[in-house]
């Protein structure tokens, strides 16, 4: 078990890479998919059932526990992994991102951003230098840099301003962030959908040197095909050797054509969120499993699938409990969206070690487009 924070590729098919990020918690196979825990809890999951669908990394959120139950307590507490009773690495976001999405009333500055809570409407003001305590506190092995993620869309002039802020951030967050051996902060790329600025923030961010690079400002309604054209250049801008983390993406073939364009860890709600709405993935492509065609049949969400939802439970059956509004529903469809995004990752790091990662792309294609889902 190492005492620092390590990333070494093992393999590489065209621009597709898999490889280890190694932490003192333990590594991280990547392309890593890493499950949204918000509230300090995976949705409707145990910890231990989010490690067996093969998690190796959760997602932790400053806004949202700085907030509830404050990043104090919880590090008075033993810090946010003994109080979730999760292990293993865990990376949160910085918080400037929710406060845009979530809270009222802001005021952005140079200096951060003033904010009244969503919960109680309490005042609250976020900078680079208290994201950085609030992540230390928390005690989470992969800290983001506190940035603004520029809005989509916006004209260059917006865009060049707000991503020259996220750059100042940066190395302000460099600066509070201190040496702390086995820890790692990553740097989080600006610019939207201009390829200038884009080179411009990873030129910064290489300048700063961080251990981990995001590319920031996708997945904000630009949709997969400009998102696709972004990452036909963006991510290789950001140091080879180092890994790289699209944040909040994304749908499965989102996350395919991110892989195959050099990204090596993703984040999204998706799966736990739309689990609780009834939405399933399967290798077929999605159903809700509301739709009343499925009151009467027995057959598995996915035949191939070792969830527990898959290994002993009817289509009928998740059904029914969806549509009684039964707690086991979200935990059942939780934990096979869950499962499916695990299998999805294996499939592809197991691809690119073998080198056919265009036969698994193509598979994956065209199962879906088979129907009968
Ligand atoms: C959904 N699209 C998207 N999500 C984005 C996120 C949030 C990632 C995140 C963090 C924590 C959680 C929590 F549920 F665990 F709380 C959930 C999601 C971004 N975050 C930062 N810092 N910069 C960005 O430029 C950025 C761009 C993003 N596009």
């Amino acid at each position: 078990m190492t005492q620092r924070f390590e990333f070494a590729l093992s393999a590489r098919d065209g621009r597709a890479r898999t490889g280890l990020i190694k932490t003192p918690r333990g590594d991280i196979r990547t392309p890593a998919f890493m499950p949204v825990g918000t509230a300090a809890t995976v949705k409707a999951m145990m910890p231990e059932n989010v490690r067996a669908t093969g998690a190796d990394i959760l997602l932790g959120n400053t806004y949202h526990l700085m907030l509830r139950p404050t990043a104090e307590r919880i590090d008075a507490l033993g810090g946010l992994h003994t109080f979730m009773n999760w292990d293993r690495p865990i990376l949160t976001d910085s918080g400037g991102f929710q406060v845009m999405s979530l809270s009222g009333l802001r005021k952005m500055s140079e200096e951060g951003v003033t904010f009244k809570s969503h919960i109680d409407g309490s005042k609250h003001e976020l900078t680079p230098e208290r994201s950085m305590e609030i992540q230390r506190l928390l005690g989470s092995d992969i800290v983001m840099c506190f940035d603004e993620c520029t809005p989509f869309p916006a004209t260059e002039a917006e865009s060049l301003r707000s991503m020259q802020m996220s750059m100042r951030w940066a190395n302000r967050s460099r600066a509070a962030f201190g040496d702390r051996p086995g820890y790692a902060l990553f740097g989080i790329q600006q610019g939207s959908v201009f390829k200038d600025q884009r080179a411009e923030s990873a030129e910064k961010l290489r300048e700063i040197g961080f251990e981990g690079y995001a590319v920031g400002g996708l997945a904000v309604g630009e949709g997969q095909e400009l998102m696709f054209d972004v990452l036909d250049y963006a991510p290789e801008m950001l140091p080879d050797d180092r890994p790289r983390y699209l944040m909040g993406v994304g749908k499965p073939d989102d996350i395919v054509g991110a892989v195959q364009r050099g990204i090596d860890m993703f984040d999204c709600v998706l799966p736990s969120r739309s689990g609780r709405t009834g939405q399933v993935f399967t290798r077929r492509g999605v159903l809700n499993i509301k739709n009343a065609r499925h009151q009467n049949d027995p057959r598995p969400l996915d035949t191939e699938c070792r969830c527990p939802a898959c290994q002993h439970y009817s289509r009928a059956y998740l059904h029914h409990v969806f549509r009684s509004q039964e707690i086991i529903s979200s935990m059942l469809l939780t934990w096979h969206n869950l499962q499916y995004y695990q299998d999805l990752m294996s499939g592809l790091r197991a691809a690119i070690a073998a080198g056919d990662l265009a036969t698994f792309v193509a598979d994956f294609h065209a199962t879906r487009a088979l129907g009968d889902v």
